[in-house]
């Protein structure tokens, strides 16, 4: 090809979030006249990590924004993993909470595995205990909680390609519990041939050029680079990274993604930007769960996303 190709559009998640948080606040609304009830959300939170003070707080704001019921609790780093599990036992009892989030990661002294697995799967709407992770590697996700940075991922692609990706090459680039296993297990169930790569995968750039859809998950900043994409490729950057920004002043940092950006919308269909990509849908799909949660804890059919 000799003409100039355009550069990718810019997949908005900013508005696409916004959107899905009007749905929540109607349906919030609306089962609060029908029942009485009010989504109910604990965001719990250990230590003083500064990054996750600042999602900590914008879930809290998004939570009242919908008209949730919405409670945090800030324990200190030297909470021992008794006092925490005292809490979410205490968390899942308490009938006016419906989902409740343990962000993570925890401190060291503390098990993540035994305090997500002593949440209530029936108030897990972070998605990560294991009954919620079989649930959708099995196909139950009527019944599940699909964690909600590949949830919210799904609906960026899903504005881009569709909802069957029938025929389509996705590549997720990272394995965790939390983003890459979920997300290959989303793309898989919406007909895409899926492959999974990570840290022991021998070509990577190879891997990538591969992909028809591309799902950064890595935690690396700007690794993915433009000549590792196929050309027309949606790529989804779920990479948060801060990173030092002198040109900005001395001291100064700012977010990049996974992705290479100005050299992969190049080659690029669409991309999403970081930030104002996948973050935000991040935030939106917590909210959607948990109104999903007090939907079928109050034993109406929640609306879908
Ligand atoms: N936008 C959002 O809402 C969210 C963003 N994030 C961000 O997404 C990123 C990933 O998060 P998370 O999944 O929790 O991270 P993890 O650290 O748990 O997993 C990273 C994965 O990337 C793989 N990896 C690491 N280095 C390489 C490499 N050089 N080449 C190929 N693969 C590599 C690892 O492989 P291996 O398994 O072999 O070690 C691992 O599977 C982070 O930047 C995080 O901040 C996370 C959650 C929400
Ligand atoms: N139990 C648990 N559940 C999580 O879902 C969880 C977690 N722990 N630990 C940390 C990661 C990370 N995460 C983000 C959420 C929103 C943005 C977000 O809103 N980002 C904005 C920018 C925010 C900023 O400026 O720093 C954006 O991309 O536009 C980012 C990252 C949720 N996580």
């Amino acid at each position: 090809m000799t003409a100039q190709m355009q550069d990718a559009a810019v997949i908005d998640g900013r508005s696409v979030a916004d959107s899905v948080v009007e749905t929540v606040k109607q349906a919030a609304e609306e089962l609060k006249q029908q029942t009485g009830v009010i989504p109910g959300i604990a965001v719990v939170i250990v230590g003083e990590d500064p990054a996750s003070k600042v999602y900590v707080a914008s879930k809290g704001k998004k939570a009242k924004e919908c008209g949730f019921h919405s409670v945090q609790h800030t324990l200190a780093d030297s909470t021992s993993e008794a006092d925490l599990l005292a809490l979410v036992e205490e968390l899942n009892d308490d009938p006016q909470i419906h989902g409740i989030l343990v962000q993570l990661p925890l401190p060291g002294h503390i098990d993540d595995g035994r305090v997500i697995q002593a949440i209530n799967p029936q108030k897990d709407v972070d998605g990560f205990h294991v009954i919620n992770a079989g649930k959708l590697t099995t196909g139950e996700v009527e019944t599940a909680f699909v964690p909600c940075t590949p949830a919210g991922s799904t609906l960026l692609i899903e504005r881009v390609r569709g909802k069957d990706l029938s025929g389509l090459n996705a590549v997720v680039v990272g394995r965790s519990n939390i983003v890459g296993k979920p997300m290959a297990s989303l793309l898989l169930a919406a007909n895409a041939t899926v492959t999974v790569a990570h840290s022991r995968t021998p070509d990577l750039p190879a891997a990538c050029r591969n992909a028809d859809i591309l799902v950064a998950a890595v935690g690396r900043p700007e690794m993915i680079k433009g000549d590792w994409v196929k050309p027309g490729a949606t790529i989804i950057d779920v990479g948060i990274n801060r990173i030092a920004a002198p040109e900005r002043g001395e001291g100064k940092t700012r977010l990049v993604g996974d992705v290479a950006y100005g050299e992969c919308a190049k080659v690029a269909g669409a991309i999403t930007p970081v930030p104002g990509g996948v973050g935000p849908m991040t935030i939106a799909m917590l909210m959607a769960n948990t109104l999903v949660s007090a939907y079928r804890h109050a034993g109406r059919t929640p609306p879908n996303f």
